[in-house]
């Protein structure tokens, strides 16, 4: 009888995940109560059909070597910290998990959108250091309506399509985005308009970030565009942190250049504990957590291990990332 592939999981995953995965495949699962280092994983890599590695940045040179090695599966559909071409080239593929969080992801950018339209974390925080004392709070900490206003997203892909679903279809707003491809079905649903970015900047209420990062859109976000956005408008930054210049936007918070700031992702994760951000009240934080509902954190794990089997076996996975 032909032996299973093997394959390496650097982080744990959910039960139905792992029945499946051991039908098909010997595994070995990292002890979490060591960080993996690089050293560690070259090591493994050699004795591996894949791996399973979100959140590990692999290069050509960790795989260089890796002869048994045929699939790297991340549990994410961003895919920032590897290099799809360089990895092909060592004979690697790489998988993601693109569709199964879209809808997750939107739910929690409309909430980054609301909370910070209506200040709803400033507000929470507000009541709970006991200063709500008497009726309604002064009007300078009322919000801005979000219905029938502009939103502008910058990365109309499979997520900025849900999150365009949501505006249209639940808060009547208008819709522009920015993309270098025309998107025909998003202008065709929500009547979305294509414009350059300078036009989104200067036309949209809330400026929703959506593109994956990339050298062209590292600090995309920079101290020329914040200056471009209306003094009224909410930045939301579900992607990357990087695609924000995070210092030209703590410099625009503080004087009050744009209405404030949503965000799930950031330059340093974990955010440092002296991070500007942490005591700042024209923001709203949320831990890098767009997709991380049970049940989407199920289904990703439960496609990224699917991409990994067939990639071990020598099967073409789902989800190969062409770069
Ligand atoms: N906060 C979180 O937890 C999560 C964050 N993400 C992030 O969201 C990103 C987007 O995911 P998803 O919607 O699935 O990706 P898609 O690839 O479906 O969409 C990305 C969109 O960005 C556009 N785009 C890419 N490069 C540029 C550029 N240089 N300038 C302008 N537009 C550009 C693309 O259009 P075109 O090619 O025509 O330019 C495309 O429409 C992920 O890469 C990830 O980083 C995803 C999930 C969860
Ligand atoms: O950030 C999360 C992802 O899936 O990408």
């Amino acid at each position: 009888m032909l032996s299973k592939p093997k394959v390496f999981l650097a982080h744990p995953v959910p039960e139905s995940a792992l029945t499946y995965l051991s039908q098909h495949c010997s595994y070995t699962i990292w002890d979490q109560h060591k960080p993996l280092q690089k050293d560690d994983l070259r090591n493994i890599l050699k004795q591996v059909d894949g791996a399973l590695l979100t959140g590990h940045a692999v290069d050509a040179a960790l795989v260089e070597g890796c002869d048994q090695l045929k699939v790297i599966s991340t549990a994410t559909v961003g895919y920032d910290k590897f290099d799809p071409i360089e990895l092909a080239n060592e004979g690697v593929l790489l998988t993601n998990t693109p569709y199964v969080l879209d809808e997750t992801v939107a739910d929690l950018v409309f909430g980054l959108i609301l909370s910070g339209a209506r200040r709803i974390a400033e507000l929470h925080t507000h009541i709970q250091k006991g200063e709500w004392r008497k009726g309604t709070p002064s009007s300078a900490l009322f919000g801005q309506d979000v219905h029938e206003k502009t939103i502008g997203i910058v990365g109309m892909g499979r997520i900025g399509e849900k999150i365009a679903h949501r505006a249209k279809e639940g808060f009547g707003m208008n819709i522009l985005y920015h993309n270098r491809s025309h998107r025909p079905e998003a202008e065709k649903r929500y009547n979305a308009e294509k414009v350059e970015l300078d036009v989104l900047l200067s036309r949209s209420d809330f400026v929703v970030l959506m593109v994956p990062l990339s050298d062209e859109t590292k600090h995309l976000i920079d101290k020329e565009a914040l200056r471009k956005m209306k003094s009224t408008a909410l930045l939301i930054n579900g992607a990357r942190g990087n695609v924000i210049d995070e210092k030209a936007l703590i410099d625009a918070l503080q004087n009050n250049e744009i209405f404030g700031a949503a965000l799930d992702v950031f330059e340093t994760e974990p955010l440092p504990q002296d991070h500007p951000f942490l005591t700042m009240k024209n923001v709203t934080l949320t831990p890098h957590i767009g997709s991380a509902t049970a049940a989407t954190r199920e289904a990703m794990a439960m496609r990224a291990i699917e991409n990994l089997v067939a990639g071990a076996k020598g099967e073409t996975p789902t989800d190969v990332v062409k770069g």
